[in-house]
């Protein structure tokens, strides 16, 4: 498995809520400087893995704390026998607070430093020796892309194709949202502090970051409490206590009645894929209910799930007018248009927990507001799974980067959100996000949508709310896709859900 599931917490804090951190620390009474002295060498020994002993190791520094950062790893590491220059972008003059401290303790020769003009005319020899580069041009505090001539440092040194250790983030990439501001530095390696950043597990920014080490360097997680970060991880940590765990008296009926509303005949394969997902997921009763068309087709391929045949103007209430049938998803395969939308409207107005996907989010691209209303009407949870294509359909007017279109999106609808991709984002309208990272490239396949839609409905059938079900589905389904492995195709899935959960029951038994 990729993921490290015993994570002890799952926050992810913005530049901003990383920058209050630090503030409390201080307040805390512990000094700037000495967090800085951790965090260089923090990086001292991420640096020692990358190179052999006396390497010659290039630091470029900024004129913020990042650079601060960078004079603490400059001093050790000439202090360690690592052959050391430093490249200062602005003037050193104009340094302040601790990272003047950090420079004016660096105790480098002259010559070992090149400062603003100076260190750009020296910029291509001095990348031609060197075996590594430390980035520690800007971190938490980029607030703008990179222009001119710090672009063209940037670019020059991803253009070596030299090593490449980032402090904290890349330079370039917004920490908030993983998005490339400009130009970026592309790092083998990154050392952040305390915890991760949305950038380091958002695209681009992931890719950016390389492998991401994170460093303590002496602020206490009880600054969390204060903090109260709303973004996280999406890892076991976030929602173990959800965990729909299987009592020993418990039986098929107290774990839930799942629907899956199959397509007409010649589309009926992803309807399938769902409720076998959602059976696999723990649901103690999947039933498909189909068109009468469809039937015979059906029948053909079920075994454990059952099999209802759907016919008449009323069918979606008559069936929903059962209390027992706990969760419903609808969309994969179901076809497009107002019968589609009328199926929708009924089974949101049954309240009960309900997945929509595929068709049943692309028919009401005419009609976003009328789907959101519906939503809002139903007295459980709703989640919605768009992939980047439906999404931009459905929310024609939210922009800016994944994290907080999600937020929106999932504001404005009133519905849990799975925005799909390699990085998915997970969104509760109340404001929580999280962002998954344990899904493989080869997850991106016909029918993986509909399995991921299975899965969360039946966690919903157990009773699990909408942003926890929508969490733990989207990471059984990556691990799922782990255990595959190259060659998957979405039949696959469901079965390796069987070693998954094994694991994590396993795990979360053992407290
Ligand atoms: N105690 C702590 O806080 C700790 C912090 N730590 C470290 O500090 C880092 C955060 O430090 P930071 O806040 O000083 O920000 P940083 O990333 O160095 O950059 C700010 C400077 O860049 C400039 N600038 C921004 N964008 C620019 C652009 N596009 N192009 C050009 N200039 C640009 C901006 O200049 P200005 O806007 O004033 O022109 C400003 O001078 C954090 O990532 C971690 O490494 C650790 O030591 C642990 C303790
Ligand atoms: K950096």
């Amino acid at each position: 498995m990729t993921t490290d599931w015993r994570s002890p917490h799952p926050f992810l804090l913005s530049p901003t809520e990383m920058g209050r951190a630090d503030r409390l620390t201080i307040e805390g009474g512990i000094a700037g400087i000495e967090l800085m002295e951790q965090a260089g060498r923090a990086v001292v020994r991420a640096a020692v893995e990358l190179v052999s002993a006396g390497a010659q190791i290039l630091i470029l520094c900024g004129p913020g704390n990042n650079g601060g950062d960078g004079f603490i790893a400059a001093r050790c590491l000439a202090a360690m026998g690592y052959g050391i220059d430093v490249l200062l972008i602005s003037s050193a003059d104009r340094l302040k607070g601790d990272a003047r401290l950090a420079f004016e303790r660096m105790g480098l020769p002259a010559e070992r430093i090149a400062e603003g003009q100076e260190g750009q005319k020296r910029l291509p020899m001095l990348l031609d020796s060197v075996d590594l580069i430390i980035d520690g041009l800007f971190g938490a505090g980029l607030d703008r892309p990179l222009e001119g001539e710090i672009k063209q440092i940037v670019d020059a040194v991803n253009d070596s194709g030299k090593p490449v250790l980032a402090i904290d983030l890349p330079s370039g990439v917004n920490g908030a949202s993983g998005q490339k501001l400009g130009s970026a530095v592309r790092a083998q390696r990154t050392v952040t502090f305390f915890c991760e950043k949305p950038g380091h597990l958002l695209f681009p920014g992931r890719e950016l970051c390389g492998a991401v080490v994170v460093a303590q360097i002496g602020i206490r997680p009880d600054v969390f409490g204060d903090i109260r970060p709303q973004t996280f991880e999406n890892a076991p940590a976030l929602w173990r206590h959800a965990w729909p765990m299987a009592s020993q008296q418990g039986h098929k009926y107290t774990k839930g009645h799942a629907v899956v509303f199959s397509g007409s005949v010649s589309s009926t394969g992803a309807a399938r894929l769902g409720a076998a997902a959602a059976l696999r997921a723990g649901a103690g009763l999947v039933t498909l209910a189909s068109p009468p068309d469809a039937m015979m087709v059906n029948a053909c391929h079920l075994t454990a799930v059952m099999l209802k045949k759907l016919a008449g103007e009323k069918a979606v209430q008559d069936l929903l007018s059962d209390e027992r049938y706990s969760s419903v998803l609808i969309g994969p395969g179901f076809g497009i248009g107002a019968g589609t939308r009328s199926s929708v409207e009924a089974i949101l107005r049954a309240s009960r927990a309900t997945v929509l996907d595929a068709d049943a989010l692309t028919s009401f691209s005419e009609t976003p507001e009328h789907l959101f209303s519906l939503v809002k009407l139903c007295d459980a949870p709703v989640v919605l799974t768009p992939h980047e294509g439906e999404f931009a359909r459905i929310f024609p007017q939210v922009e800016g980067d994944k994290l907080a279109r999600a937020r929106l999106a999932a504001r404005l609808s009133g519905a849990t959100l799975i925005l799909k991709g390699a990085d998915t984002v997970i969104a509760s309208p109340d404001g929580r996000a999280a962002i998954n990272h344990n899904a493989p490239p080869w997850l991106a396949t016909a029918g993986s949508g509909d399995v991921l839609a299975g899965i969360t409905t039946g966690l919903l059938a157990q009773g699990v709310s909408g942003f926890e079900a929508a969490c733990q589905a989207v990471w059984l389904h990556g691990e799922a896709g782990n255990i595959v492995g190259p060659g998957l195709i979405a039949e696959d899935l469901a079965p390796a859900l069987k070693e998954v959960l094994r694991a994590l029951v396993d795990k979360f038994g053992e407290g």
